[in-house]
């Protein structure tokens, strides 16, 4: 199952520099292990944004809201998602 997935990234200022530094490591090291995996296969940045465009490709909403919730960012993340059909013009489906 395919989900287009847009998240909002809002670190709070007060936020201690050392959490805020280790939380983006982890961060990074689990949005990777997930890409490498196949379960998070497209990542982009949106210009002049704190958010990235992201597609998953899971089993099922639960599984999604698993990965999505393990983000260490999660807790200052607004999440917004979008489950994708196959469109009937679609010449490569
Ligand atoms: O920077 C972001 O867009 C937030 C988050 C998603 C992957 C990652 O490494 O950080």
């Amino acid at each position: 199952m395919l989900f287009h997935v847009r998240m909002d990234v809002n670190i709070p200022d007060d936020l201690d520099p050392d959490v805020r530094a280790d939380t983006v490591v982890r961060e990074k090291a689990y949005s990777q292990d997930l890409q490498r995996s196949g379960k998070w296969p497209h990542i982009w940045r949106i210009v002049g944004e704190y958010s990235n465009y992201s597609i998953f490709d899971v089993e099922s909403n639960d599984e999604l809201h698993m990965l999505l919730s393990g983000l260490p960012l999660f807790p200052y993340m607004d999440i917004k998602v979008t489950p994708l059909a196959t469109h009937p013009s679609d010449v490569n489906a």
